[in-house]
Parts: C-alpha cells; structure tokens; sequence
C-alpha cells in the first residue's frame, strides 16, 4: 500500500514558525519506505552561531518516559510484576493508597500530584534552584505526596511526572540495577542507539550537541542557557539524551515489535482520550494522535528546559518522526514544532 510522501516543504515552514517564535534553531528527521529525510534551521549554540545539526545530541524530555515504560512492560512480560499489582505490593509503604496499580502509573490516572508544577511555577527561578541539585527517588515522591492527590485511583487521566518517577523506582527494585542499565541492556544495546544515553546526575552532554535556550516568563527577557543540568528532578520521567536518529530508530522498533511481543505492544497502544475531540489520547507510557488525514500516530512529546521534542511513528512502524526546537516555556514554538507530524505523516502543509 502507498503512503502519503511527506511534504517537507512544510516541515520546514513548521520548523521556520518556531523560529519565529522564539526558538534559536529546529530539526526534523522523517524516515519512511523511501527513505530519510532530515531538515535543519537556524542554530544549535546560540553563542557561538554553530548550525543546527542532525546528528546533535539534545535531551529528549518526557519521550524517556516510554524508554522507562518499555522497560517495565518486559519485566511484566518476564513475570516479575503485573500490570494490576498494586505499587504498595512491590514498593510497601510507598503510597498512601494500597489501590494504586502499576497500570495506573502508566496511563497517569494513579492521582499522584506533579510536584514539578509548584517546583517551576516561576520559570528561571525554579530551574536555577534545581538545575544541580541531585534528588533520590524518594525526595521526588515526597515531594508529590505533600499535595493532595488529583483523582481516585483509575478516575480520571492527570498527567504526572510522579508516575514515572515512582516507574523508575519499579524498575531499579526489580532488577537491583540502576535504570540506566536497564535502558542500555534492554534498548540501546540491542537497537544499536549510539547517539543515546542516561548520565544523570551528570550535567554535560558529551560530543556533539544541542544547546538549550529557555524562555523566562518575563516576555522580552534575554533567553537563559539551560544546556547544563543534572535532570534530576525528572531521572526515569525525563532525563534520557537522544539524537533524531535514534528517536525514529526507537519509535519504529517499538511499533515493529522488537522490543515488546505482539500482545503487550497492543496493550501499550490501546488508549483513552486525553480531550475532548479524542485527537490526543493515551496509553502505557505513549501518546496517540490522531491527524487531519486520519492517520493515528504513536509515541511521546518532551519538554526540558530549552528542548521541545516530538517522536512519533506509525502504528506499522513504517514511518516515523522525530522534531526538535532548542527553546522551551514558550507554547506556540511548541505548537508550531508539533505541525510537523501534519506535513511529515499527512503530506499537508501547515494550516
Ligand atoms: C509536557 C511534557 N513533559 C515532560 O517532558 C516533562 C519531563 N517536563 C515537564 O513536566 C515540564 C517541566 C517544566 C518545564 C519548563 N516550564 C516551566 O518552567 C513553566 N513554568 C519549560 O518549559 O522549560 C510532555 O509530556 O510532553
């Protein structure tokens, strides 16, 4: 069957709006049947005027969330814990509510607060405080529980980093390791990811790489280097480094199958609406959207100090998408970098 070419021509003007919005440079990667294709604007290093590059590393956001979900869905398909366990079973004493499941940490209806609201509430201010802080696990957690939950367990979806910090908790109990060894031994090992990595606690990114520009919330105020942070208050929920590349290389191999069997792949994909069109829904760890042209796209968005990031590919695996913007707090340069699915995936242009 015939797939829609992409309309680059339109990634690029997406690619241009978020400049236009603010950000100092953009980056695309489109893979398919027919090949890649990769578009570059404006600038990786604002300082030194270094050009967007395809191959640069950047931090990937919450995308890590479906590398940490990936995870923990082998150790269910391995035995070691079951979707519908309680947290409180595995974790005891954790939570203060004994029905709050796994599942419900992946598809964000466990109720659990998002801490980093209050903890970013005020942009700059908030990121300096943290940005080389180291927190365990737990601190993140604690963090959460002082506020009060958002929903019964199961009621309703509200997005929280929490689930993915309590996710990574999961995955280190379970396998007494380190989730960075989780994610080498299980994903970028075998799926030969060469440009990705988990460093944290340290706040470099090695070899060639993007800077991060983050917007204040003052509007007209300089932008602030965020290149260099330890992502701590994020680790299994947003702390994973990635090159466009490598995000279409995880995105397609997940759709394909090579990472989960056929069985929990269809469980990871299937969804509830997240709003009220159903456009945007959600699943163990994955975001679904659903475009004008009808096709239903999977994968996951991230949002990091001065890094926007899309990745996302078909359900078949065949094609797949991965866009980046190095500036952040600074939603229409978001929303501008999310039209390139439309123009990668529907072959439209920007509306
Ligand atoms: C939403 C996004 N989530 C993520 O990627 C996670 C890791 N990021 C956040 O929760 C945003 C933290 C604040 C960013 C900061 N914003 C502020 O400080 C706002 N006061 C910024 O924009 O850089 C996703 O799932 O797509």
């Amino acid at each position: 069957d015939t797939v829609p070419a992409p309309d680059m021509d339109g990634v690029v003007a997406a690619l241009n709006a978020a400049l236009a919005e603010g950000a100092p440079g953009a980056m695309a990667r489109y893979t398919g049947p027919d090949g890649v294709r990769s578009r570059t604007v404006g600038v990786r290093d604002l300082s030194t005027g270094a050009p967007m590059d395809i191959r640069a590393r950047f931090r990937i956001g919450s995308v890590s969330k479906t590398f940490s979900a990936v995870v923990l869905l082998q150790l269910v398909e391995e035995g070691r814990l079951r979707l519908d366990d309680p947290v409180n079973r595995l974790l005891p004493g954790l939570l203060p509510d004994d029905r709050v499941t796994v599942r419900h940490l992946l598809t964000h209806r466990s109720g659990l607060a998002d801490y980093t609201n209050a903890m970013f509430e005020h942009t700059v201010p908030g990121f300096e405080a943290v940005r080389n802080r180291v927190f365990s696990y737990q601190e993140l957690v604690d963090l959460s529980l002082a506020e009060p939950r958002t929903t019964e367990p199961g009621v309703s979806y509200a997005y929280s980093n929490t689930n993915f910090v309590v996710v990574g908790m999961l995955i280190e109990k379970l396998t007494g390791r380190p989730v960075a060894d989780a994610y080498e031994r299980r994903i970028i090992k075998p799926l030969k990811l060469r440009g990705t990595s988990y460093v944290h606690p340290d706040t470099r990114i090695k070899g060639l790489h993007v800077r991060g520009h983050l917007h204040p919330d003052e509007a007209g105020a300089p932008l602030v280097d965020s290149t260099e942070q330890t992502v701590s208050w994020a680790q299994s929920a947003g702390a994973v480094l990635s090159t466009p590349a490598d995000l279409n290389t995880f995105m397609s191999a997940l759709m394909r199958g090579r990472l989960l069997s056929p069985a929990m792949l269809d469980a990871m994909t299937t969804v509830t609406p997240t709003d009220a069109t159903g456009t945007r829904s959600y699943g163990l760890g994955l975001r679904r959207y659903e475009l004008s042209c009808g096709e239903r796209v999977f994968g996951h968005t991230g949002t990091v100090q001065g890094y926007y990031t899309y990745a996302f590919a078909t359900r078949d695996g065949r094609r797949s998408l991965s866009a980046l913007a190095n500036t952040s707090n600074h939603g229409a340069a978001n929303t501008a970098l999310g039209r390139t699915l439309e123009a990668a995936f529907c072959g439209t242009g920007p509306a």
